[in-house]
């Protein structure tokens, strides 16, 4: 059977479409869930995608936090449930404390779009299993909250816990401590990040590259030998 990975698409949801055509690449079936969904449609993982979820008002993720279909998320993920935050969906991950720390202005206080290189930290999580650890990739950034925060007994354990499953590598681009670019929690069910891997899945498009391909290749074998 297809394994089926629900889209959540909030009211300023930018990259739900670019998300599930990804999916489908790896060969997964795309799943739409709306924000006041309450049921997720039996999906096998879920991945909150890119964008202004609510205009970003109050705080980038502030506000999506509370939506219907996060209660359910939340309430999964903590069962289990494979969920992968991608840039606004970390922000949201975060907000909804399923994973540690928060998300706030670059320090540069200016919106940023580059090709970002990272370093892959764990290839041991649901989302990562594809790639290989300490292998460098470009992804797509763009953003204006990607300032990835804790607070020192928090670093120190993620550091520890070798739960820094991403990290900028050459150029912070937001003044992220420890470089940190995206982590786990400790079940590795959960993966947040800031770079766009939904956007590097094709030859044709950006810069060519697909070095966000095994994201979704990873989530799909993990389902099949499930
Ligand atoms: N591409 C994104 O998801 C970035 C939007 C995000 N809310 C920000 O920090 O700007």
């Amino acid at each position: 059977m297809t394994a089926r990975i629900g889209v959540v698409t909030f009211p300023g949801s930018l990259d739900d479409r670019d998300t599930q055509r990804a999916i489908r690449l790896a060969g997964a079936e795309p799943v739409a869930l709306w924000h006041k969904d309450k049921d997720l449609k039996q999906v096998d993982a879920v991945v909150l995608c890119g964008g202004f979820s609510y205009g970003d008002y109050l705080r980038a993720g502030a506000i999506a936090r509370f939506s219907p279909v996060m209660d359910t998320i939340i309430e999964q993920a903590r069962a289990g449930l494979p969920v992968l935050g991608i840039c606004n969906g970390f922000q949201i991950l975060t907000e909804a404390h399923l994973l540690p720390g928060a998300m706030l202005g670059n320090d540069h206080l200016h919106f940023i779009c580059r090709d970002q290189k990272l370093r892959v930290e764990n290839a041991d999580t649901a989302w990562t299993a594809d790639y290989e650890a300490g292998q460098e990739i470009h992804i797509p950034l763009k953003n204006m909250d990607g300032r990835y925060v804790a607070d020192r007994y928090t670093l120190d354990q993620l550091e520890a816990e070798g739960r820094v499953a991403f990290r900028y590598l050459d150029f912070n681009p937001n003044g992220s401590l420890n470089d940190i670019a995206g982590i786990t929690n400790e079940a590795g069910n959960v993966v947040g990040l800031m770079p766009h891997p939904e956007h590097a899945v094709e030859p044709l498009i950006g810069t060519g590259r697909t070095d966000g391909l095994p994201f979704f290749t990873s989530i799909l074998k993990k389902l099949v030998t499930a």
